[in-house]
């Protein structure tokens, strides 16, 4: 990133929100192949373990593109936080999960920030290189009641 070595460890040093989940994606039918519908991780970094199925797509210039199976390797995505800290010199990725004619697994681990935490752009992206800061202050917690508050109650549509 740019950062002295050591600094997420330091600054993102409580590891009581990080968290695994386990994914079985049930086969594709004609009617529905959506896995996980399109997204950004909202964490600082996530790994992605996937067995041989494929199916993890990832957005690039408007297009999708498979992240193919590769055996032995860990899927590495950059979430908001690191976004936000690095005020878009790292981008979030856009990626979803097409369902495909067989059972997938997968096993991502969510290296996230402690609800309490503060983040903002970081002065290396911002007043130490004459950069103006792209977000404001948020706590993680508040963040993350953000992010599920905008899905669950879509702002109005004015028609
Ligand atoms: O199952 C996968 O490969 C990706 C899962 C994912 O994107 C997520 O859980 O946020
Ligand atoms: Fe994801």
């Amino acid at each position: 990133m740019g950062l002295p070595p050591g600094f997420l460890r330091g600054y993102n040093d409580a590891r009581g929100f990080d968290h695994m989940t386990a994914k079985r994606y049930f086969p594709a039918t004609e009617e529905e192949n959506v896995g996980i519908s399109a997204h950004e991780d909202s964490n600082c970094i996530t790994f992605i373990f996937q067995d041989d199925v494929g199916g993890l797509e990832v957005l690039n210039d408007g297009d999708w593109v498979p992240a193919e199976p590769v055996d032995g390797s860990i899927i590495v995505n950059i979430g908001d936080v690191i976004q936000v800290l690095s005020n878009d010199k790292l981008k979030s990725a856009m990626h979803r999960v097409v369902r495909k004619p067989v059972h997938r697994h997968s096993f991502a681990f969510f290296f996230n920030l402690h609800g309490d935490k503060w983040f903002e752009p970081l002065p290396e992206f911002t007043a130490k290189i004459g950069e103006p800061p792209r977000y404001r202050r948020f706590l993680y917690r508040e963040y993350h009641q953000l992010r599920v508050r905008n899905k669950t109650h879509p702002p109005a549509r004015i028609d």
